[in-house]
Parts: C-alpha cells; sequence; structure tokens
C-alpha cells in the first residue's frame, strides 16, 4: 500500500512539518540500515505526505554520515514517487541574497567520502544524468514560490562539498569561477539516489549565507546560518505547502522510467542475494 506519494526532506533548522494532520510516526528499517530517523507520515492539504528530518531530530548527524542510502531506500518503501528536498546553502553570486531561495538544477561534485549507488553486489547498471532535477518537481517548487511571494531562482548549480568544515576562500573562489550558483554539503547523493529509485526530486535551496568569499560580509559561521534559518522557516513551509497543492498526480517525466535502459547486468548472472536485497528497487526489470 502506498503510504504516502510525496516525500519531503528537511534539512538544517527543519525538522519538522508544520500543519500536517493525522500525524504518526513510522521506524522503518532498509537492507542499507537506519535512516536519518523516523518518518513523520501525514495529511498535508489533503495529501499523504512523508517527513524526514536528514540530520535526524536534533541534528545528530553530520553531512558525511547521512545514511542517504537508507532514506532513498525507505522512501520507496513507503510508496513515495517523488521527493522535495529543503536545504540550506551558501551562495556564490552576489545576486543569490540571504533570505532568497533557489531551485538547483545542476550539481558539481566535490564529496569523497560518500557511496551513492544502489548498484553493486553483483548488479551494474548506470543511469543517465545529465538533468539531475526533475522537471515537474522543480517548476512546482519555483511556481510555489512565486505564488508565495519568496524571491527566488529557477535553475543553477549546486556544489556538493563533503564539510564539515566550511569552503577554504581559495575553493570559493574557485567555484565562482566555475559559475557555479550555490553551495550545501548533502544534495548530490539524495538526487542520484532518488533517480537510481525512480523517485523524482527537487531541492528548494534557502540561501543563509555568502560562504566567505564577500568582501562586504563576514565569512559563513553556524550562527549566522542558524539566524536565517529561522527567518527562512515560515517561507519553507508556505512553499512546501503550495508546491504540494500544486503536484501533478501523474507522473509524465522521465524520472519514473530511469532505470529501463539502465542496467548491463545479465539478469541469469545477477546473484540471487542482490536480486533479493535489491527487489524494491530493481524488481520490475530482472523478470527474466
Ligand atoms: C548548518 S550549516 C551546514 C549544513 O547545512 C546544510 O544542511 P542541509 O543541506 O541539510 O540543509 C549543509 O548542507 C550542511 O549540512
Ligand atoms: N557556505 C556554506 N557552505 C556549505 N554548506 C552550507 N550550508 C549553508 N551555508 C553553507
Amino acid at each position: 500500500m502506498q503510504e504516502a506519494a510525496i516525500g519531503i526532506i528537511g534539512g538544517s533548522g527543519l525538522y519538522s512539518m508544520p500543519g500536517l494532520t493525522d500525524v504518526h510516526e513510522k521506524k522503518l528499517t532498509t537492507p542499507f540500515g537506519d535512516p536519518s530517523d523516523s518518518f513523520v507520515l501525514g495529511t498535508l492539504e489533503g495529501k499523504k505526505v512523508a517527513f524526514l528530518a536528514r540530520h535526524g531530530r536534533g541534528h545528530r548527524l553530520l553531512p558525511s554520515e547521512l545514511p542517504f542510502r537508507a532514506n532513498i531506500y525507505a522512501m520507496k518503501m513507503l510508496g513515495v514517487e517523488r521527493i522535495l528536498s529543503l536545504s540550506a546553502v551558501g551562495s556564490l553570486k552576489e545576486e543569490h541574497k540571504p533570505t532568497d531561495f533557489v531551485i538547483p538544477d545542476q550539481f558539481i561534485d566535490r564529496t569523497f567520502l560518500r557511496t551513492a549507488t544502489f548498484f553493486g553486489d553483483g548488479i551494474v547498471g548506470h543511469v543517465a544524468f545529465g538533468d539531475p532535477v526533475c522537471g515537474t518537481v522543480a517548476s512546482v517548487a519555483s511556481d510555489a514560490c512565486s505564488a508565495r511571494g519568496v524571491p527566488s531562482k529557477k535553475g543553477g548549480t549546486y556544489v556538493c562539498m563533503e564539510g564539515p568544515q566550511f569552503s577554504t576562500r581559495a575553493e570559493s573562489f574557485l567555484y565562482r569561477s566555475w559559475g557555479a550558483d550555490v553551495i550545501g554539503m548533502t544534495n548530490l547523493q539524495e538526487a542520484k539516489l532518488a533517480r537510481e529509485a525512480e523517485i523524482c526530486y527537487a531541492t528548494v535551496a534557502m540561501v543563509t549565507d555568502y560562504d566567505c568569499w564577500h568582501e562586504a560580509h563576514d565569512d559563513v559561521t553556524v550562527d549566522q546560518i542558524v539566524a536565517v534559518l529561522h527567518q527562512n522557516a515560515a517561507n519553507a513551509a508556505k512553499v512546501v505547502r503550495a508546491a504540494v497543492v500544486a503536484m501533478p498526480s501523474e507522473r509524465t517525466c522521465p524520472c519514473a522510467s530511469a532505470l529501463q535502459h539502465a542496467i548491463l547486468t545479465q539478469p541469469d548472472a545477477i546473484p540471487a542475494a542482490t536480486r533479493e536485497k535489491m527487489k524494491l528497487i530493481f524488481g520490475k526489470y530482472l523478470n527474466s
């Protein structure tokens, strides 16, 4: 049974979803271990949603410690078809001001300590990732910002760094020279795994700071991020609600069939244990 069609992942400063009704918690375990926290299931604007606090309630998990595979696998267990992620980001461009929202459509990977695939253990595959974000969910999120009067920009490149330290100034200048828009530590692995799980994914990136490149602004600190996040929280909740209302029920994007031409391994060469472990993700393509 589908327990929720829409998943919401709350990032730094967003550990619950205001306005949820009929709330109950569900603790899930997966072949990839436990998710960041229990899921909070409920109804938002008449639709069933599943909320997960990315770093756990109480903010217990570093970006490098996040159980990305368990989180996305658990979303799949719940029947989630679309994930809307909320994240704090630093701005790499003057035009993206603290409290503005950006809906990224590209990523640059600067992580090195994470596993970001469901493939392996005898099953090999490669999904297309040229467009790493679902166009439908990104448009819905962007329109929701406009409808709620939140300054936002649709499109932009998110640099995903390992952390937990913030960037050096040389790195920040480098990312600016690449034309990147925002920087954070969490979204790329979620986007990759959601694509492999054929779940649509997009992020509302909430600008909290100018990292450390801007001469007229102090270098980023957690205090500064938390202060801006408090200002952003009400806007984040408004945008999520508007996005949930507007999310179409049918999927017409390519995300739903991302695995169709991705698997290389001959079905009879896949170890039985891997086939069993991964049937929720790959099962419909392993029938022969
Ligand atoms: C709170 S400072 C850095 C921290 O904030 C962002 O988290 P999230 O993406 O979960 O909102 C950033 O990625 C870092 O993990
Ligand atoms: N400047 C920054 N760098 C990395 N992650 C962030 N999250 C919020 N601000 C950030």
